[in-house]
């Protein structure tokens, strides 16, 4: 073995990252948000950053596993998810929870957090390898098959300000057709973006219709896809496909769970999304036999890391099913990390989403920046991204001084702010 690349130590940082008040159908973005940072230190002196979710689910199998990596090689990547099982198989086991924020992204299970947390090292250790090796970690994958990554507008209805203490934004509020339409423009405008998604969820199903309708007219021809994370009935959802049939390059998670889903997919051509459906390998064989989904929207946190992505797409390929990326308040390691498997897919039909522009704060050197709505992929070693130390240490200090309120992510608890009366609203809702 070569010893430069014997991972010597790993430091885990957890971080608040400010975040706008972004509505969706639980309630809103809390004004801060956890993230994982994850280095991977090698004994050649090369460093390797990775990204993953932060609560604090994700903590304890983060700590057992970097406590058992060092020893190992940054080359071991299966030998790191058999390591991942070993030691944080069980460890703060949540069970199936559809009613806190991972209920936004499907089932949530203990293998689900591994492989969300294995995914973070994974990276790091590409990272790693690929800057030992002077090689970008697309090469690692064996090679990008395209030079820039189209990405989509993430559209959200949101409040102007959070209703306590938070970082300010310039965006004011969009809670209507015309508020879409302006933040529409704007994202057209300064990053070029050609396919717009709005989250949906969030009023009864004639607003977010008459909102998607306004963009069509606003930007005709262009791809438009609605996202009400799973809150409506099948017929519902069959009512809002047919009357967006002519516009909707396709309609994400109408509603939960396979069955549904099966049963909006039957009744309607419009194609159908999900990165809640279809979120494990367990969910693939009924999902895809019931052809409750078109595209699978990967998240290569939850699917665990770039080469399980990579095995995804085969098999979505195999299955004649899309896949394109869902996105969740990440940073620019995660965009790179994303960016990079893209770029490797051959069959990548569709923009990939990303909440990046409305993350305003990260931990890198230099922000990516899209043009075009594309990101240029970096042929730079390892993920081609610098680790900003003073800005990775003043976020861990804001994790470190909150009082635990914002340390789990929970959108549910931040609409209490403004409505005490709130509870994260039972599926179906409308
Ligand atoms: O496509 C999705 O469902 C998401 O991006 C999930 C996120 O949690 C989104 O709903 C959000 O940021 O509010
Ligand atoms: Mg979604």
């Amino acid at each position: 073995m070569n010893t430069a690349l014997v991972i010597e130590d790993v430091r885990l940082t957890p971080i608040l990252v400010s975040d706008p008040p972004l509505l969706n159908t639980q309630g809103v973005h809390q004004p801060y948000t956890p993230r994982l940072i994850v280095e991977v230190v090698t004994r050649g002196g090369t460093t390797g950053v990775g990204e993953t979710y932060g609560d604090g689910a994700y903590l304890e199998p983060a700590r057992s596993l970097a406590e058992a990596l060092p020893g190992r090689a940054v080359t071991d990547l299966n030998g790191l998810f058999a390591l991942a099982e070993e030691v944080c198989g069980g460890s703060h086991a949540a069970a199936d929870d559809r009613v806190g924020a991972g209920g936004l992204r499907g089932v949530r299970n203990a293998e689900k957090i591994r492989l969300s947390v294995a995914s973070a090292f994974e990276v790091a250790c590409l990272d790693a390898l690929g800057k030992a090796l002077g090689l970008p970690v697309h090469a690692l994958l064996g090679g990008k098959v395209r030079d820039t990554v189209e990405y989509s507008a993430y559209l959200f209805y949101r409040w102007a300000a959070h209703p306590g203490p938070g970082e300010s934004d310039d965006w004011g509020a969009a809670l209507d057709p015309a508020g879409v339409v302006a933040q529409a423009r704007r994202f057209a405008g300064t990053y070029g973006f050609g396919s717009f998604k709005l989250k949906g969820g969030v009023f009864e199903p004639d607003r977010e219709i008459a909102a998607i309708r306004a963009l069509a007219e606003a930007f005709p021809g262009r791809p438009l896809r609605l996202d009400p994370n799973g809150a409506w009935s099948v017929p519902t959802s069959l009512y809002v496909a047919d009357r967006l049939k002519d516009v909707l390059e396709y309609l994400e998670d109408p509603t939960s769970g396979t069955e549904g889903m099966a049963a909006v997919s039957a009744g309607t051509d419009v194609p159908l999304a999900t990165n809640m459906c279809v979120t494990t390998l367990a969910e693939v064989p009924e999902a895809f036999a019931r052809d409750a989904v078109r595209i699978v929207l990967s998240d290569h946190h939850y699917w665990g890391g770039l080469t399980r992505t990579r095995e995804l797409a085969a098999i979505c390929r195999t299955f004649g099913v899309g896949l394109s990326m869902h996105s969740n308040t990440h940073l620019g390691i995660s965009l790179a990390a994303m960016t990079h498997v893209a770029a490797t897919v051959p069959d990548l039909a569709y923009a990939c989403d990303s909440h990046y522009p409305w993350q305003t704060e990260d931990v890198i050197t230099e922000r990516h920046t899209f043009t075009g709505g594309r990101l240029t992929v970096s042929d730079a070693p390892g993920l081609g991204v610098e680790l900003d130390r003073d800005r990775l240490a003043a976020l861990h200090r804001r994790w470190v001084e909150d009082d635990g309120t914002h340390r789990e992510r929970d959108d549910a608890a931040a609409m209490r702010a403004t409505d005490p009366d709130w509870t994260t609203p039972v599926v179906p809702r409308w």
